[in-house]
């Protein structure tokens, strides 16, 4: 299923959030969104997921989700979300029983969303007795295991430290590389952008409209750290996000 946002256009009263907002999110590819703080990033995402509606414009879902979609549109946010009383197996389950699913079904489901995020060893542990990178990786199990048509991340990396971040990107690598998966990827991070994003759609300061869509064709798993053509595209964001950034900040400090 791809989404398509229809020149969306946004404010809370007389406040101009965003402005004519007109993007393709195609199947089985990451579109990471980038901007400065308060651009209107996470809005958009909750315009896509259809928590709020936008003052103008449209998301459309074109096609079908995917045989077995429980949940087209599904958040993974940056706290994880867990309940801490409930295991990692029963954080998994409770989506599913919210729809019906226990016993065998619910098993086979839990098990391979498991194995997929290589977590099956850790099935019975707490949130409390796990590090913020498996944390993550419980959410994005658990975010699997209703098979959206598209995942929405909100900053799922910046709770963690910089080398847990490498770590769960090589880990969203592998797992978009075994079987792809659709996403719309909201970061500060310019470094996660270019290494995750099939497409990179960088907005302006508030109100928040496209200044360039960077289209990256280097395969997911040939995106190593340290590569200079992705150390080259991340120069290229930064500069066009520089003076955005810069005047950004400045009208938070002025309001
Ligand atoms: N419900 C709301 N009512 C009024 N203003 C809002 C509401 N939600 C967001 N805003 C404002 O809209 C603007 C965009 O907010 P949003 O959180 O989407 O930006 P962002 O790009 O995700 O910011 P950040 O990078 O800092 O997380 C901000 O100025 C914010 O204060």
């Amino acid at each position: 299923m791809d989404i398509r946002l229809e020149n969306i256009s946004h404010s809370y009263d007389d406040f101009e959030v965003m402005r004519d907002i007109t993007l393709d999110i195609p199947d089985g590819r990451i579109v990471c969104i980038v901007g400065p703080s308060g651009c209107g990033k996470s809005t958009l995402l909750r315009f896509i997921g259809g928590l709020e509606r936008p003052s103008q414009g449209r998301v459309v879902q074109v096609g079908n989700p995917p045989e077995g979609c429980l949940n087209p549109l599904t958040y993974i946010f940056q706290d994880f979300a867990l309940l801490p009383w409930r295991s990692v197996e029963g954080n998994i389950s409770l989506v599913l029983e919210d729809h019906g699913i226990k016993g065998a079904r619910a098993r086979a489901i839990i098990d391979d969303v498991l194995a997929r995020t290589k977590l099956s060893d850790f099935a019975k542990a707490l949130p409390k007795q796990l590090s913020g990178g498996m944390k993550q990786r419980v959410a994005i199990a658990r975010a699997l295991a209703v098979k959206p048509a598209v995942m929405l991340m909100d900053e799922p990396l910046s709770a963690l430290d910089s080398q847990t971040r490498e770590l769960l990107m090589d880990d969203l690598v592998s797992l978009w590389t075994r079987q792809p998966f659709t996403a719309v990827y909201v970061t500060h991070n310019l470094a996660e952008a270019v290494r995750l994003g099939h497409r990179i759609v960088v907005l302006s300061r508030r109100p928040g409209q496209i200044r360039e869509i960077v289209e990256l064709d280097t395969p997911l798993g040939e995106r190593e750290y340290g590569d200079p053509e992705l150390e080259r595209q991340q120069k290229h964001l930064w500069q066009l996000m520089r003076d955005e950034a810069r005047a950004a900040d400045a009208e938070l400090i002025n309001v």
